[in-house]
């Protein structure tokens, strides 16, 4: 039976992490601010918005929320975006993903100066993830997360090999350049991949990533044996039961770790946000944080 990584623990200790430097650089009167914009009613949406306000406000990251309606001009959130860079309280901004259709979404995520680009999204630092420069830039949360994930459990990256499923700005991508960053040999997947060829390169995946939306796409029998398996999947089932992309059941019986839905990689996402909001926030006011987050 597989190890369950649980998610929900490490987040909290990576919050804890978070308020130590919070607390560092309130002695500098410097308290972190995270603006979200949030365009319609999507119930999933608000509830994630209000799980991040939350969350935000325990580890003392200022978080403000803007709601518009989902007949918002994209003219409207470009102007809010555009007020919001020179804002000096804030230091990231998240637009919540998706956004109704007659907004384009890569033009608001260029829009957000790449210093206050929380989620990573600007061109300017996905180039840089891709180009596997050094040096400080914001990485999408996810995934980012996943790496403490694997780092906390001591996961042993050499001379892996990795099968990243989904090739999304939000996780796939990021993730593969990560993970390719930390010397693993990786395969990136999507949903042109045939079935066939999927499960070849499954039984052959030392770490799966899996983020695509689709219930039960990964099955125990998919996997090579004592795999880890990372599952990012959020799928509210008829039942109103949450499930993620990987069948549980039949996966931890093959797996060597697995991460649960819920309680896996969103508690981390989450925690994720608040560790690079701070970080902004330390760069936007030329404060050296201390190495906290080693401690995780
Ligand atoms: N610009 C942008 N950045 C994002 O990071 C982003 C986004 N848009 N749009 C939507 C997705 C989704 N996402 C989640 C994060 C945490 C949980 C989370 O905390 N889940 C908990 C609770 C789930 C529940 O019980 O409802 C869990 O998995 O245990 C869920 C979903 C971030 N996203």
């Amino acid at each position: 039976m597989a190890k369950i990584i649980d998610g929900k623990a490490i987040a909290k200790k990576l919050r804890g992490a978070v308020s130590e430097q919070t607390a560092i650089l309130k002695e500098q009167s410097v308290i972190p601010g995270l603006a979200v914009i949030l365009v319609g009613e999507d119930p999933a949406s608000e509830i994630y918005v209000r799980n991040k306000e939350r969350a935000a406000n325990k580890v003392g990251v200022h978080a403000e929320t803007f709601k518009y309606p989902s007949t918002a001009t994209e003219a409207e959130i470009l102007d809010k975006v555009a007020a919001l860079n020179v804002d000096d309280t804030i230091d990231a901004i998240l637009v919540q993903s998706p956004v109704p259709s007659q907004i384009n979404e890569q033009k608001v995520q260029e829009g957000i100066i790449p210093e206050k680009d929380v989620d990573g999204f600007h061109p300017e630092n996905i180039g840089r993830l891709y180009a596997g420069q050094a040096g400080y830039y914001p990485i999408a949360n996810t995934p980012r997360g996943i790496m403490t994930m694997l780092q906390h459990e001591k996961i042993d990256l050499s001379n892996k090999h990795a099968v990243v499923i989904g090739r999304s700005i939000l996780v796939g991508r990021p993730m593969f350049a990560l993970l390719q960053a930390a010397n693993v040999s990786v395969t990136l997947l999507h949903q042109y991949t045939p079935a066939t060829l999927r499960r070849e390169l499954l039984a052959v995946a030392d770490i799966v990533v899996v983020a695509t939306g689709v219930p039960d796409l990964v099955m125990g029998a998919d996997l090579k044996p004592g795999a880890v398996v990372m599952d990012v999947g959020m799928n509210r089932l008829p039942n109103n039961e949450l499930v993620g992309d990987v069948n549980f059941v039949s996966a931890e019986k093959v797996a060597g770790a697995i991460t649960p839905v819920p309680g896996g990689v969103g508690p981390m996402t989450i925690a994720t946000l608040l560790q690079t909001t701070v970080e902004l926030a330390a760069k936007h006011h030329h404060i050296e944080l201390e190495q906290g987050w080693q401690n995780i």
